[in-house]
């Protein structure tokens, strides 16, 4: 077997592997990074860039159906062949990762192509070649799409997001099940360019971990766009004949449809990644991480792996901090009491820090204020559906959570994300300035309703 002796390994080139390789071989340490699929993970071939370009295109649609609201007449012929080019030759050039790796070794990162597997402490095996690390290792292995043990489904032609975002046509009917942001965000953009879309979700509303409210106004409009959303549904048997699939569903009629999609969840096989040769549980469904990112002596995990968020902003943020762990580097360890999450439909459900559910479940004394955007002047001009719901810590009079929802409720959510993370006084967010008539000017009148 070859040998190669590098100070660090990273396995997994997601959005943080990438920047923690490049970071250190910046900084003069000899790194290997071996990736198994694409160089640069999930998130720019099969999950963030193309599906918010997706999105992008969806939400063009639906604002040019607003014409005869606001401005006159106008036909929209939806054409996903323009998604679908774009997606191909502008996004994911054809899923080609040449120009990422090209970046990596001009950083002088040396990448591997192939699965590794951990066989001892610093100790990796990549197809014939044995990998020692003497610094140690970075896991940045991210998540494969969990197909729902339901009878029959995974003998399925299903899709997953990997193969949703390389649709070359809009299936006539769908079937999409889960009803998080993955489930959210792909049923509207399908059913904006004319897919009959069914959205099966087994929680009792979409985007369980947002706030209800936020849950409630996405529902309204999922239903005004005739998206028809089945919450505590739950599958019973999928099967396909060769051209349909159908759905079986305790207390329901089974539903027919040219297409399911599977956006129920993520999951990880550690047992693959041969953790326990660091005494690491491999039937866990994470790695656990100090705050300097430490797994055990010699390794580190940053990403979805590590349970934190699975945002590709988390990922690079814990890449950060590993890198200055093992350049030795004095910093700060991580904080998570302000992760910002938006999911990018119509209206966009941006939040930070805790609900209001999770804030009582901590014990803090809560004060909550809401505002509906259709009451602000922005909302009105736009006839714009939306919230801001603020929780307030009402002993240290700091806001600990925040929701913006509506358009551009991921941008409103930037004033909230710094409240949250700098323990901005509440006191002071009141006496600040907000511009009129902008959409964020809400957060003034949700401050105005704090109450306990
Ligand atoms: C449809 C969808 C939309 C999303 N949209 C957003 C969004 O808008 N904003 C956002 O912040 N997040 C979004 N996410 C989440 C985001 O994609 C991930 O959080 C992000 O990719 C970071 O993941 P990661 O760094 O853990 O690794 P990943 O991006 O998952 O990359 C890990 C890489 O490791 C490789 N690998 C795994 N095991 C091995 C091994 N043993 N050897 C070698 N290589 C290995 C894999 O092939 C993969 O390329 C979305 C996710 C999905 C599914
Ligand atoms: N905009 C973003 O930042 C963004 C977008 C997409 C995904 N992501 C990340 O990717 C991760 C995965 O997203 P996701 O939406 O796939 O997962 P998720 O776990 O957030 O949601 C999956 C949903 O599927 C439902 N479900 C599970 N099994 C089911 C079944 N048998 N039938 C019906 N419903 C079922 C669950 O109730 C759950 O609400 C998330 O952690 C998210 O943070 C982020």
């Amino acid at each position: 077997m070859a040998e190669l002796a590098v100070d660090v390994a990273v396995v997994g080139l997601g959005p943080g592997g990438e920047a923690v390789a490049s970071r250190l071989a910046t900084a003069g340490l000899s790194v290997v990074g071996i990736e198994s699929r694409l160089v640069g993970g999930e998130c720019p071939y099969y999950a963030c860039v193309p599906t918010k370009a997706m999105i992008r295109a969806a939400d063009v649609l639906a604002e040019a159906r607003r014409v005869p609201e606001f401005a006159g007449t106008a036909q929209v012929v939806p054409d996903w062949g323009k998604v679908a080019a774009r997606v191909r030759d502008e996004i994911t050039t054809d899923w080609n990762d040449q120009a990422a790796v090209d970046r990596l070794v001009g950083a002088g990162v040396q990448v591997l192509r192939g699965r590794a597997r951990i066989t001892g402490p610093g100790v990796l095996v990549v197809g014939d070649q044995v990998i020692r690390a003497s610094r140690g290792i970075v896991l940045n292995p991210g998540t494969d799409p969990a197909v729902p043990p339901v009878p029959g489904l995974a003998d399925t032609p299903l899709w997953t997001n990997r193969d949703a975002v390389s649709a070359t046509a809009v299936p006539e009917s769908l079937v999409v099940i889960g009803g998080g942001p993955v489930g959210c965000e792909f049923a509207q953009v399908f059913a904006r360019f004319g897919a009959e879309v069914t959205l099966l979700q087994s929680n009792d509303r979409l985007l369980p971990l947002d706030e209800p409210e936020a849950s409630a106004l996405l529902a309204e409009r999922f239903a005004a766009e005739g998206i028809q959303v089945r919450t505590g549904a739950k599958i019973t048997s999928v099967r396909h004949d060769g051209q349909r699939f159908t759905v079986e569903l305790d207390g329901a009629d089974p539903i027919s449809a040219a297409q399911v999609l599977v956006a129920a969840g993520r999951k990880s096989d550690l047992a693959d990644l041969g953790v326990g040769s660091y005494g690491l549980d491999e039937s866990a469904r994470g790695v656990a991480v100090d705050e300097h990112m430490r797994a055990a002596d010699g390794l580190w995990a940053i990403g979805d792996i590590t349970g934190k968020g699975a945002f590709t902003h988390m990922s690079m943020y814990q890449a950060a901090i590993a890198a200055a762990d093992i350049l030795g580097e004095e910093a700060p360890g991580a904080e998570y009491h302000a992760v910002p999450r938006v999911t990018f439909t119509d209206p966009e459900i941006g939040s930070v820090g805790l609900t209001e559910a999770g804030a009582r479940a901590a014990g803090i004394n809560v004060r909550v204020g809401i505002t509906q955007l259709s009451s602000s002047t922005r909302g009105f001009l736009h006839k714009a559906e939306g919230l801001i719901k603020l929780i307030e810590d009402a002993d240290t009079g700091v806001l600990v959570g925040a929701t913006s929802a509506g358009p551009t409720g991921g941008e409103v959510l930037g004033a909230l994300v710094l409240a949250v993370h700098a323990r901005v006084p509440v006191d002071q967010l009141r006496r600040m300035i907000y511009a009129y008539p902008t959409f964020h000017r809400a957060i003034e009148s949700a401050l105005a309703d704090l109450r306990a």
